[in-house]
């Protein structure tokens, strides 16, 4: 929904820079339409089991390669061994896209190749604790697409997971980049706030994230 008040663009960190209603509503509820797909299979969106006997509180699904702590995998023998479903041509220009506007930079969006994409469903109290995206092979951008209700994003330094950091408000349809020297920033959501989305545009509760990224990985 259309803010009273529209929200202007933000560069929280150098490297980041924040586009709130990036995504058309109609791109939205395309990508909520895509994402109920790719959450059926070939390989389920699932919560993710940790190397310690924890599991995420998300639920999480990718596409191109597979994601699970903390390696990238063609199939996903973790869930149900299938080979992961390929990132589709649109996401990738989309994400194109993305990093273009977002820098306002033509080029950087050209030179930007995602060859995987990671889906995340933060249900009822989901959460997400403060880490760094390492498992890229590629100082690329991760591009951050996020659909339904809005949450507290918290874009914190490299060193660790503590302060400094900013606390961002993503909601549906905000584009957030993090490249440059932001890309290994520790990140997090603590927060998401239920009931905050459109119900014609979100999912019917809860809230959507797809990221972007390169993984640097060979074919
Ligand atoms: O949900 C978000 O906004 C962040 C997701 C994230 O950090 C990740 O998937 O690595
Ligand atoms: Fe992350």
């Amino acid at each position: 929904m259309a803010a009273l008040i529209p929200r202007s663009r933000t560069t929280p960190a150098p490297g980041a820079v924040h586009v709130p209603e990036w995504l058309s509503e109609e791109r939205q509820r395309e990508l909520v339409e895509a994402c109920r797909g790719w959450a059926r299979g070939p390989v389920p969106m699932r919560h993710t089991e940790l190397p310690g006997g924890g599991v995420m509180s998300v639920r999480s699904v990718s596409l191109g390669w597979h994601w699970s702590p903390y390696r990238y995998t063609r199939r996903a023998g973790d869930v149900n061994g299938a080979p992961v479903a390929p990132l589709p041509e649109w996401l990738v220009e989309l994400g194109r896209r993305a990093v273009a506007d977002a820098y306002q930079d033509e080029a950087a969006g050209q030179a930007y190749r995602p060859d995987v994409a990671l889906v995340n469903f933060y249900g009822a109290g989901a959460t997400m604790g403060m880490h760094q995206d390492k498992d890229e092979r590629s100082g690329a951008p991760v591009v951050s697409l996020s659909v339904g209700d809005a949450c507290l994003f918290r874009l914190g330094n490299t060193d660790g997971r503590g302060r400094p950091w900013q606390d961002i408000r993503l909601e549906s349809g905000d584009l957030l980049v993090f490249g440059g020297p932001s890309r290994f920033a520790f990140h997090g959501v603590p927060k998401v706030y239920p009931g905050t989305a459109e119900p014609s545009v979100g999912p019917a509760t809860g809230r959507l994230n797809l990221t972007l990224r390169e993984t640097g990985l060979p074919g």
